[in-house]
């Protein structure tokens, strides 16, 4: 008999959480999944779907005053139970920031929490409500608790591509270097590439595009991740759904003393209201196309730059790799469905081996999919990723090992 293992994966945000169960049978079922957002308003709402019998429940206007009451909210509208009686065999929390002692998932102990607690400075919006959804989850539900960190992915960056410039020091004390996120996600789409170009990771050489609204691309070099557009916090690199991505730090001190913000201002600006929003007002990328295509100059210029940046990685990328590319991959929100943008990204690349077919390569959601043309020396593929899947199936896998 294949035992049924039950998984609650846990991505707590500042003023949200999002959740998602998943029982680890003879296959790997979502069992439902849902969101809490607005926690500490008189808005605060809950979407939760349960996958087995096809249900939605949308609550509105609720006051959720705190995590405690936003999980509460979750175990009431799925039967989970709490205590003793809590039906789980894991919980797996998302930590955006593990710095480099943390290479792999870790069962949450004290020492765990501290370490998440001393990057608390470095990942400022992320750390401390993890932090908070471990500690309320402990209290409500008594099974291991594993802490599966983005920055995991990336410690085998090389220091040519994690240093910063900077005064040495700076490292040594506090730590300044790249990080890199998203690892949860190129973890599991190494594995699928693996998978679906039947070849051993150890051998694959791959360009990731994660294409969310938070978005960061990665280079694997024979499995292992060697650069990245995320850097000490995921505010660097890409053009993002609010985030300015790369800027000229002087930026910093020109805002500072020309408009009298302080940082703080210029830190919720840079993360808030730039990117893609910054640029044209919007910042879902439908809509950014749709209004590109009706000749709105703004979003016209937002999607170039989105882009521009885009190509500028890939760029370096394929010469990081020095031009022995199995395949580009791309993933999340946009990168699995919008066409137009995987075309613009590969446009013109022929000579460097790259080149889209633009029958496979439609728009919308497709799953799974190859889409180079015949001709293209490198693999073009959309892989839909699944960062709560695979935060489950790392979870699993520690407790498993105990
Ligand atoms: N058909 C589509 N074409 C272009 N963009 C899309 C499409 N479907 C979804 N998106 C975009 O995907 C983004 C959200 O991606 P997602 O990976 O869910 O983000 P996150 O998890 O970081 O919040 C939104 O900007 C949305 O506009
Ligand atoms: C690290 C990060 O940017 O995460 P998200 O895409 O969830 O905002
Ligand atoms: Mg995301």
């Amino acid at each position: 008999m294949v035992r049924s293992r039950p998984v609650l994966v846990l991505n707590t945000g500042s003023s949200s959480i999002k959740y998602a169960l998943y029982n680890f049978g003879k296959t790997v079922a979502c069992v439902f999944q849902g969101i809490v957002e607005g926690i500490g308003t008189p808005k605060s709402s809950v979407r939760h779907r349960n996958l087995q019998v096809e249900k939605d429940v949308k609550l509105q206007d609720l006051l959720i005053e705190d995590h405690k009451a936003g999980l509460k909210k979750l175990v009431e509208l799925s039967n989970l139970g709490e205590g003793p009686s809590a039906k789980l065999y894991a919980v797996g929390h998302r930590c955006v920031h593990g710095g480099t002692a943390i290479k792999e998932p870790a069962l949450i102990t004290d020492e765990v929490k501290s370490a998440i607690e001393r990057f608390s400075s470095l990942a400022p919006l992320h750390n401390p409500p993890t932090l908070q959804g471990i500690t309320v989850a402990q209290e409500l539900f008594h099974c291991p608790q594993v802490a599966v960190f983005d920055t995991a992915f990336h410690t085998t960056l090389p220091p040519q591509a994690y240093m910063y410039a900077l005064p040495y020091k700076l490292y040594e004390e506090l730590g300044i270097r790249r990080y890199g996120f998203h690892g949860t996600s190129y973890l599991f789409l190494l594995t699928r590439a693996s998978e679906l170009l039947k070849k051993p990771k150890e051998e694959l050489n791959i360009i990731f595009f994660h294409l969310g609204a938070g978005a960061s691309m990665a280079v694997v070099k024979q499995g292992i991740c060697i650069d990245t557009t995320m850097g000490v916090t995921p505010l660097e690199g890409l053009v993002m759904a609010t985030r300015c991505g790369d800027v000229d730090p002087a930026v910093v001190e020109i805002l500072e003393t020309e408009t009298g913000m302080k940082t703080a201002d210029v830190s919720r600006m840079m993360n808030k209201e730039s990117g893609l929003y910054g640029l044209c007002g919007d910042k879902d990328m439908r809509t950014i196309i749709q209004a590109a295509k009706d000749g709105s100059k703004r979003h016209g210029l937002a999607l170039q730059v989105f882009v521009h940046r885009i190509r500028k990685y890939l760029g370096a990328y394929l010469v990081e790799l020095g031009g022995e590319v199995d395949a580009l991959v791309f993933s999340a929100g946009i990168g699995e469905a919008s066409g137009y943008i995987r075309g613009m990204v590969c446009e013109g690349l022929e000579r460097f081996g790259i080149q889209i077919d633009e029958q496979e390569n439609k728009d919308g959601k497709i799953g799974v999919k190859e889409i180079q043309s015949k001709s293209s020396k490198i693999k073009v593929l959309v892989i839909p990723t699944d960062e709560e899947l695979s935060i489950a199936q790392q979870t699993v896998e520690v407790v498993d090992s105990q």
